[in-house]
């Protein structure tokens, strides 16, 4: 049944790393809208690649700020034009790729107070950042903060049990401190430090917006039990660090209403509100409505393991990031950097740049691919800290390549062999009931989820949008607007369709599976040891 013309919608935005997406849903929680600008395609003049520009030293990695403001413009002029009635929208709230951060210049503030609607943002705002490249999630440059920040805080470990992570590079204190100590003038010029979620929340809000609890959680700062920001992280970060990130808000929080700028320019209602933004793997959470038990595996340009988790154990491997929807509860997050991109070279390579005869490639080749497995980290991966491509025959012996075919099945298996594998370590184990949810661009492709389902020895679930992150902003946006009265996020989303069954394990499955885990373990120890020798 349609909605009644006049009746209210919930506007849900990504900014992830390839693109800029929107969902909009009905009270009913039926999807009414969707929209896209992709970077590299549609703003070429940024010359990004995958959105990214990947620097000489190859560990340097960023996209330009101005982009994802041009990107926004774009975005809500073709919704306009698709005509999508603004002033329905009661409440939106948006996601962004994780552990990205935007310097805002002194004096932004203001400008983003007093932005003319006859103007374009990404005008408005094009001497409002101190920093023009923003660190993004790929970057893995500033190895000597991590060490730096692991020894002020008494150790790794030490390190995770505050703040649910031992150090990483993309994490967010660590590209502040290397941006404090090797580009000053710009540091001194920066009134205001946002993640990519708070900063697109920003925009909406015409002032700063708040960092939340969960994606606060990827910065190696915030104290995921006190959730405030951590004392010893932040001095041995950088100074006044404090100010420059303002105070951190549960996830729920509602910060205010959109800003003039869009009630004149777009015709929002004014009081429409503006639910605090937060990172793509916890929007994900939301939009599957992950539930304790299940397991989710996003395919998108990274590929992510992350579970719903009630305490938190924080290891040296993984994340622990606050919950996005429940506030005393917590989710465990594994990232893998050689996800989406590797899978298309591959494509490229050996299915002549068709994802259906990389597909064909899937179904023709057996389980177990012969005993055959392969290793393809093309840049440093995050899940183990490796780079380089290494294959093995059934014997173990490293050999220099694999057919076409049987080289598409080993990445996928090579990748999903992987992501069991740390899921275990960290915890999981797949039992009778498990459900696997699978979601992100791959997630559209049944073949590959075929080959997940048998690794995982466990049915795998899509829903029918393969991207959560918008659903699960919009899904947060009707939550933000009853939580304060403690309205739970299930009950808000409990009509929202039942994730479909995908893909079941072929009976030879876990016989194949169990086997080659164990060797794959052993193999990925080998290429550890290889690449640190
Ligand atoms: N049919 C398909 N089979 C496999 N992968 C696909 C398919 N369609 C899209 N993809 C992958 O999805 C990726 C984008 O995923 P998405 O979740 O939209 O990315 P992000 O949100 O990180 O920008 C692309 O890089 C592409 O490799
Ligand atoms: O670094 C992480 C999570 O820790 C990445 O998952 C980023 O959040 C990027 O997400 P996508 O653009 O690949 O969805």
């Amino acid at each position: 049944m349609a909605s009644a013309p006049r009746a209210p919608l919930y506007l849900g935005l990504d900014l992830s790393t390839q693109q800029l997406k929107a969902v909009v849903i009905d009270g009913e929680l039926r999807v009414v809208h969707q929209s896209g600008v992709q970077f590299d395609a549609e703003l070429h003049e940024f010359r990004t690649q995958g959105g990214v520009h990947i620097h000489a030293d190859r560990l340097t990695v960023t996209s330009p700020v101005l982009m994802w403001v041009k990107a926004l413009d774009l975005l809500l002029d073709k919704m306009k034009r698709a005509g999508l009635d603004f002033s329905r929208v009661r409440a939106l709230s948006g996601s962004g790729q994780q552990h990205g951060s935007v310097f805002w210049r002194r004096g932004a503030s203001e400008t983003l107070k007093h932005l003319d609607p006859d103007q374009d943002l990404h005008q408005l705002l094009q001497d409002s950042f101190s920093v023009s490249d923003s660190p993004v999630w790929m970057d893995s440059s500033s190895t000597q903060q991590c060490e730096d920040l692991q020894a002020a805080a008494g150790g790794a470990l030490r390190l995770a049990e505050i703040t649910g992570s031992r150090a990483y590079e993309r994490f967010t204190g660590n590209q502040i401190a290397k941006l404090h100590q090797t580009r000053a003038e710009e540091f001194q010029d920066t009134e205001r430090i946002s993640l990519v979620s708070s900063f697109a929340a920003s925009l909406f809000l015409g002032g700063y917006a708040a960092i939340d609890y969960s994606d606060g959680s990827g910065m190696n700062l915030l104290d995921i039990r006190t959730r405030n920001w951590s004392e010893i992280c932040l001095q041995a970060t950088a100074p006044h660090l404090d100010q420059l990130l303002g105070a951190p808000l549960p996830s729920t929080s509602v910060l205010g209403p959109v800003s003039s700028y869009f009630v004149h320019r777009y015709g929002f209602s004014e009081s429409c509100s503006v639910v605090a933004f937060t990172g793509d793997n916890p929007a994900s959470l939301a939009g599957m409505r992950l539930q304790p038990g299940d397991v989710a595996v996003s395919l998108g340009t990274s590929d992510t393991v992350f579970l719903w988790l009630q305490q938190p154990r924080p290891a040296l491997e993984g994340h622990v990031f606050c919950n996005p929807v429940e506030q005393q509860e917590y989710m465990a997050l594994l990232c893998f950097k050689n996800g989406s991109l590797t899978r298309e070279r591959v494509r490229n390579e050996c299915a002549g740049a068709s994802w259906e005869l990389f597909s064909t490639a899937l179904s023709d080749t057996p389980l177990g691919n012969h005993g055959n497995i392969g290793f393809y980290f093309e840049t440093m991966e995050i899940t183990p800290p490796v780079i380089g491509v290494h294959r093995f025959d059934s014997a173990d012996c490293e050999v220099s390549s694999l057919s076409p075919q049987v080289e598409v099945r080993a990445v996928v298996e090579g990748q999903f062999l992987s992501r069991r594998l740390h899921a275990e370590r960290l915890g999981y184990s797949i039992i009778p009931g498990t459900r696997v949810l699978a979601t992100g661009g791959a997630s559209s492709n049944k073949e590959i989820l075929q080959v997940l389902s048998d690794v995982f020895n466990a049915p795998v679930y899509t829903i029918d949008l393969s991207d959560s992150t918008c659903l699960g902003s919009a899904y947060r946006a009707l939550h933000g607007l009853v939580a304060e009265s403690r309205a739970s996020f299930f009950d808000v989303v409990k009509k929202a369709p039942e994730p479909r069954l995908v893909a079941t394990p072929h009976p030879k499955a876990k016989e194949v599976y169990d086997k080659l885990l164990k060797r794959y373990a052993l193999l990925e120890e080998r290429v550890v040891q290889k690449s640190h020798s």
